[in-house]
């Protein structure tokens, strides 16, 4: 266990343990499902929400590196992380991830709202106590890490609403959706690293055949997911052509991946297309917000 850092850990390391990507998408998608809620916020409060959903993601993902120390060191894609490599201990990691956590619950709480902040503690404790653990025990652990993703835009509804009414719960299942086809995509090019650490993913369990069915039958309900924004007021039309042709082209791109031929580069390229689908998506909806 590489629980001695050689090193002295620098400011990049713990950016680093943070994902600064992925905690930058879901900031977009935090400050998407604020914007699109009814009610107008003040620059305040929506200051106050990013900077509790940015600490509470990113202590989130220091406690599953944490937790993940040992299984990182196994993989390609990981293993130059912080803690596998040495440059910074486990302890160090362990109170970095629990501090910011921690101190995200009373600026969501005062600043936002109570139930602003319950939502971020239950997708923290979801993904770290989990996700994280069962990704070790089952292929069905992406289910479940599904959740804690897709909680951020409901943060930012409930941010200016103080509900989980029917706008935000969209706006959950389309990130809820999008996950599936996502790390399906990553599974299959990146199934013989997980095999190697030892972690469950479906091309290894079910099969990349049934993998692929899979990602079909998620987009198809992640497209259902997007047009449910329409009827429910939130976006306007221009909102409506754009999720179709976006939701098309992904529908389309994870069909051609049934041929026999389609290996890593279709996969891979399936995964670059989920993160500009998810940009555009949000663009499109930010533009034609009905508020
Ligand atoms: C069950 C849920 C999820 C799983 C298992 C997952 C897994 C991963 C993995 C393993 C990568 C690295 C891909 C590679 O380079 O091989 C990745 C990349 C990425 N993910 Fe996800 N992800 C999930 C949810 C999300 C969510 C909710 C967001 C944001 C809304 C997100 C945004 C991104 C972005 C922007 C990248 C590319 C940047 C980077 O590799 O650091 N992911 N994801
Ligand atoms: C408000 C709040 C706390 C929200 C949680 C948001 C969050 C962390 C979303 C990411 C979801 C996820 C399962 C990522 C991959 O983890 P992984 O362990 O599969 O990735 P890795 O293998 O790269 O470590």
């Amino acid at each position: 266990m590489a629980s001695g850092a050689t090193t002295r850990p620098k400011l990049a390391d713990f950016i680093a343990l943070t994902k600064p990507r992925i905690t930058l998408m879901v900031l977009i998608t935090a400050a998407g499902g604020m914007c699109l809620a009814p009610p107008h916020v003040s620059a305040v409060t929506l200051v106050m929400m990013l900077v509790g959903t940015a600490l509470i993601v990113s202590g989130a993902n220091a406690l599953n590196m944490y937790l993940e120390r040992d299984i990182d060191r196994k993989m390609d894609r990981t293993r130059k992380r912080p803690l596998p490599s040495g440059r910074m201990s486990a302890k160090t990691a362990l109170w970095f991830g629990v501090t910011i956590s921690v101190l995200s619950v009373p600026i969501l709480a005062i600043g936002v709202n109570a139930v602003t902040a319950l939502l971020g503690v239950l997708a923290n404790v979801s993904y770290v106590l989990g996700y994280t653990p069962l990704k070790q025990r089952s292929h069905v652990a992406l289910f479940v890490g599904a959740v804690p993703g897709a909680i951020p835009p409901l943060m930012g509804w409930t941010a200016a609403t103080a509900h989980c009414d029917p706008g935000g719960l969209a706006l959950f299942a389309v990130l809820f959706f999008w996950q599936i086809p996502h790390f399906l995509a990553i599974a299959l090019f990146r199934k013989e690293d997980y095999a190697r650490a030892g972690l469950f993913v479906m091309p290894n369990v079910l099969g990349v055949g049934a993998t692929k069915q899979s990602i079909i039958s998620h987009t198809g309900a992640l497209i259902a997911s997007t047009l449910l924004i329409f009827p429910l007021g939130i976006a306007g039309r221009a909102y409506l052509i754009t999720a179709f042709v976006l939701g098309c082209v992904f529908l389309g791109w994870a069909s051609y991946g049934l041929r026999e031929r389609a290996g890593n580069r279709w996969a891979r390229s399936l995964f670059f297309y989920s993160i500009a689908y998810l940009v555009l998506l949000f663009v499109a909806l930010a533009a034609d917000a009905r508020v």
